[in-house]
């Protein structure tokens, strides 16, 4: 029977998830996520999990509480040092702008997609002669195409309906074209949302709706809120990820977390991946014995004077200059829909910004 099973399991559709997000800095929850919808497609017995991604947003997102991207992967390379499955991408980071979260996905996929079609050893390599270190393990067991779904909380689900922020025809792609995985999230409808949405109604076969029954509503703007009011986040946040903070004195934490005398060797790997991607920026010099996943980038050299489009900025007179990066329009116009009282979700948060 045990036999038969493990037959059909091999025979299943694979899939992989990708979490597109700012992780400044990443929760356990960030994790759970793909914990949970692993559980679920396998026990639903649909789907075989092959792999998970974190992708953090570029630093021109520009969101209120946004550490740089260089902390950020860090941080979340040490959150997943626990994990055998989920991966860091530093892809979108490495980009000379922020990246709309459909191409952040074509992109992963396209390059599952050619490493599969690929021969062995020929055609996989980066640059640099490495492959990503985001790519799952496993990719080459089979031949058939992995399937790379978005896997988001329902908030950001919910940021669909956010004026302007996400093209429409991205949204279109997205659950057209990739698929959805929405964890729920205390105070948001996603089901309600769905519904009153055509687009997302027309596909929603795509989107896997998951129920998470054992909600945390721990949130990185309640963390770093915390922490600058010199309060514990201990058993909030992943310890090395706490020490981190500590140490580079992120989210303005308050003078008793500072106190450490002693540099803890586990955190030695990452600093050794923001010291060689701060010296890359300078340099330019690439760095030997690292995955793509830890490879500096000249592009993050052009980050302060990177320019981007806001969300629905349709301009025919070009980008703006970075004053204002998308993430700024989230704050500004769920603090409207605060006032139009939309979802309990979105309030928190509202007055985690407002305080
Ligand atoms: N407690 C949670 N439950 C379910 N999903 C979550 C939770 N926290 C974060 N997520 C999801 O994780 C992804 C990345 O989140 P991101 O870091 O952008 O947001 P966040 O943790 O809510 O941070 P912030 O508080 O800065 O807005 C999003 O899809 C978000 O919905
Ligand atoms: O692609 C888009 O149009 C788009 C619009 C708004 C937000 N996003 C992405 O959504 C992620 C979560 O953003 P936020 O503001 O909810 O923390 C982050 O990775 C953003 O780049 C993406």
């Amino acid at each position: 029977m045990s036999a038969f099973m493990e037959e059909t399991k091999c025979l299943l559709p694979r899939i992989a998830f990708i979490a597109c997000g700012c992780f400044s800095p990443p929760t356990p929850m960030h994790l759970r996520m793909f914990e949970i919808a692993r559980d679920h497609f396998e026990m639903q017995g649909t789907h075989k999990v092959v792999g998970g991604i974190i992708s953090p947003t570029h630093d021109s997102y520009a969101k209120k509480g946004l550490a740089s991207s260089l902390d950020r992967c860090a941080m979340v390379k040490l959150a997943v040092q626990s994990s055998n499955w989920i991966r860091l991408s530093d892809w979108e980071v490495h980009q000379n702008q922020w990246m709309r979260t459909q191409s952040v996905l074509q992109y992963h996929q396209n390059f599952m997609n050619n490493y599969l079609n690929s021969a062995a050893g020929a055609g996989d390599a980066e640059p640099n002669g490495s492959l990503p270190g985001w790519l799952p393990f496993s990719l080459r067991e089979r031949k058939d195409p992995v399937h790379l779904k978005l896997l988001c909380g329902a908030d950001l689900l919910e940021s669909f309906a956010v004026p302007g922020l996400w093209a429409e025809a991205d949204i279109e792609d997205i659950v057209a074209n990739h698929g959805l995985v929405v964890i729920t999230r205390c105070g948001s409808n996603p089901e309600k949302f769905i519904f009153e949405s055509d687009i997302l109604t027309k596909y929603k076969r795509n989107i896997t709706l998951i129920t998470n029954w054992v909600p945390n509503e721990v949130s990185s703007t309640l963390v770093r809120r915390l922490l600058s009011r010199g309060q514990s986040v201990k058993y909030l946040i992943d310890d090395l990820v706490l020490e981190y903070i500590k140490r580079q004195r992120l989210f303005n934490v308050k003078s008793k977390y500072i106190t450490d005398a002693v540099r803890p060797n586990h955190l030695i790997f990452n600093h050794a991946y923001t010291d060689n991607n701060k010296n890359a920026a300078n340099s330019l010099i690439g760095e030997q014995n690292m995955d793509e996943s830890d490879s500096p980038s000249p592009q993050l050299l052009q980050q302060a004077t990177s320019r981007v489009f806001c969300c629905g900025d349709t301009s025919p007179r070009g980008p703006k200059l970075l004053r204002v990066g998308p993430g700024q329009a989230v704050q500004v116009i769920t603090m409207q829909s605060d006032e139009k009282a939309e979802s309990q979700a979105k309030k928190q948060k509202i007055a985690q910004v407002q305080l």
